[in-house]
């Protein structure tokens, strides 16, 4: 069944239709015949009933008056009349003259004749051959009473009449069967076009989708892979930005990230039309799909997220949040004013949104870990590693400007003896405090590192040692001011012991730039402690006291 053809399918009920068609004509002509035959006994029985009134109308008929009326009833209805006497013997025939009359044989042994004499009606019907006439004729004679005696009035119509009006009726019924097999044939046609028409505009349709999804999904894939490998955010966000655009021509849309606090979105990347979203900061508040946690798609007449409301000329909005680890990061937006397009994407887009999530935790997991690895847990400061990094990067930007670099290395005076006395936790607390007034008092440029223990290192680009040696003395005055209130205990405040070393004044390596701050800063400490020391100020002296080692503190 499934290897024919539509076309092969439609000569079925072409076949059907024909069958019908013989199966229908013989029982057409069936009925055509049965119907012709009471039709025309009908008719002759009518005739020979105005005959036998037109012939009785009279009292008394001679035989030639009889003849006559018969040839003129013939005349007028062009059938064979015959009157016969209740003997048999016939008297007159319109189809024989009334010479060759009386040659004809008795007639009582006719089947008609006998019939109407048996018959309560007195009406007898017979089909048979003429000899008379030479062909097939339909009798039908009546008894009937002229002048108080009994007749055989009897009138004959040949068989062809009855068949010609059949065959009328059969090439009607033939003419209008053919023409309804034509017109069949005709519709079956037309309605096969048609179907035709369809399937192979719906399977050009399949096929398109199909090619489609198929472009969807490699592109999908490349873009997941893409996705996953991008080392950094923006690298990321610019990724994300050209796929979309590639992937979804006929939409614009945005990526909004949390920001640290979680308080706020910011629009990190943007395609397509929606340029002005960018950096554009709304709350989660403002997004349905946020506040849902799950896609919220806006067309006409339904809800807008009011993030959204710079976007009025798309009709069509759609916000997917990104969830991670149970963590939502941010929310994807789509924009489009095609009708459906948005709605027809939804699985490529979910699918995206799914990657896209998936990279980002990555990033998030990514920075954090090298934010551990970067900054010192107790202080929040960068930590040693981090200022080795950060020393070369200030280097190469000096020598590119030709400007100065300066570097502290600052220690907390007597600090075993300060948490001998309070507590090792509250010396953590006190250099918590420390770390927050080094930055309150440096610019955002600057570089604080937690060097170790309760070391710490300031890299200050662009600053000359006055700038420098006026920061430092800043910082010991910030540390001096601040109120140092632990649980429920007010300590007392401590000093600082700094050492300042310019770059590239100083030393052009930055392992030696270390190593000549920590002399200045044990310099400091061997001179009474809280002061600052320019290494430049001092660097005669060590050198004649051999100093550029560790000095020895005392106490
Ligand atoms: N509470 C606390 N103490 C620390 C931390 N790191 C280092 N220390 C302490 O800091 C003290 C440093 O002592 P020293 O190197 O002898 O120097 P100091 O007592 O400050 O003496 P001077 O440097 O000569 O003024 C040690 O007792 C360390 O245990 C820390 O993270 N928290």
């Amino acid at each position: 069944m499934n290897r024919l053809s539509i076309k092969q399918l439609t000569i079925i009920p072409v076949i059907v239709v024909l069958v019908l068609l013989v199966f229908i004509n013989y029982l057409m002509n069936k009925q055509l015949e049965d119907f012709a035959k009471s039709a025309h006994q009908h008719h002759l029985q009518t005739l020979l009933e105005n005959a036998s009134l037109f012939l009785s109308s009279d009292k008394y008929i001679p035989i030639q008056s009889i003849a006559n009326k018969i040839n003129h009833l013939h005349q007028i209805t062009e059938q064979r009349y015959t009157l016969v006497d209740f003997s048999g013997k016939v008297l007159a025939d319109s189809s024989v003259s009334q010479q060759d009359v009386a040659t004809l044989e008795n007639h009582s042994s006719r089947p008609e004749i006998k019939q109407a004499l048996a018959s309560q009606d007195g009406v007898g019907v017979a089909w048979r051959y003429s000899n008379t006439l030479k062909t097939n004729l339909l009798y039908s004679a009546k008894l009937i009473t002229i002048d108080s005696q009994k007749y055989y009035l009897r009138i004959a119509m040949p068989q062809e009449m009855m068949f010609n009006s059949i065959k009328v009726y059969q090439t009607l019924f033939f003419v209008s069967a053919v023409v309804s097999v034509i017109i069949v044939l005709l519709v079956s046609w037309l309605i096969v076009q048609h179907i035709n028409r369809r399937i192979k505009n719906d399977h050009y349709i399949l096929e398109q989708r199909i090619k489609e999804r198929t472009h969807e999904i490699s592109s999908l894939n490349e873009i997941s892979a893409l996705l996953s490998s991008c080392n950094s955010f923006d690298e990321l966000y610019s990724v994300l930005s050209q796929s979309c655009q590639n992937l979804f021509p006929e939409a614009s849309g945005a990526l909004a990230i949390y920001n640290s606090s979680r308080e706020k979105l910011k629009t990190e990347a943007t395609w397509g039309d929606s340029d002005n979203l960018h950096n554009f900061m709304f709350e989660p508040d403002e997004c349905w799909g946020l506040k849902r946690g799950t896609s919220h798609i806006k067309h006409h007449n339904s809800i807008a997220c009011s993030h959204n409301s710079s976007q009025a000329q798309f009709t069509n909005q759609l916000c997917i949040p990104l969830t991670a680890r149970g963590e939502t990061l941010g929310v994807l937006q789509f924009y489009s004013n095609q009708e459906n397009y948005l709605d027809y994407h939804q699985v490529a887009v979910s699918t995206l949104s799914e990657n896209l999530s998936l990279a980002l935790a990555g990033l998030f997991l990514r920075e954090e870990l090298r934010n551990q690895a970067l900054h010192d847990p107790l202080t929040g400061l960068f930590n040693r590693r981090y200022l080795e990094e950060a020393m070369l990067t200030e280097i190469k930007r000096s020598n590119r400007h030709g400007s100065p670099v300066a570097l502290m290395m600052i220690d907390a005076d007597h600090f075993k003896r300060y948490n001998d006395v309070h507590g090792h936790d509250a010396g953590d607390f006190v250099l918590q405090v420390l770390a927050r007034c080094l930055n309150e008092t440096v610019r955002s440029e600057d570089i604080i590192c937690r060097y170790g223990g309760e070391e710490f290192v300031v890299l200050l680009p662009q600053a000359t040692d006055i700038e420098a040696k006026e920061i430092a003395e800043r910082m010991q005055q910030a540390i001096a001011n601040s109120t140092l209130q632990f649980k429920d205990k007010l300590l007392p405040s401590f000093t600082l012991s700094i050492g300042v070393v310019m770059y590239p004044h100083d030393s052009e390596d930055a392992k030696k730039l270390i190593e000549l701050a920590d002399s200045a800063m044990y310099f400091a400490k061997n001179n009474g402690r809280n002061q600052v020391v320019c290494y430049a100020d001092i660097r005669d002296k060590i050198q004649q006291q051999s100093l550029t080692e560790h000095i020895p503190v005392n106490g």
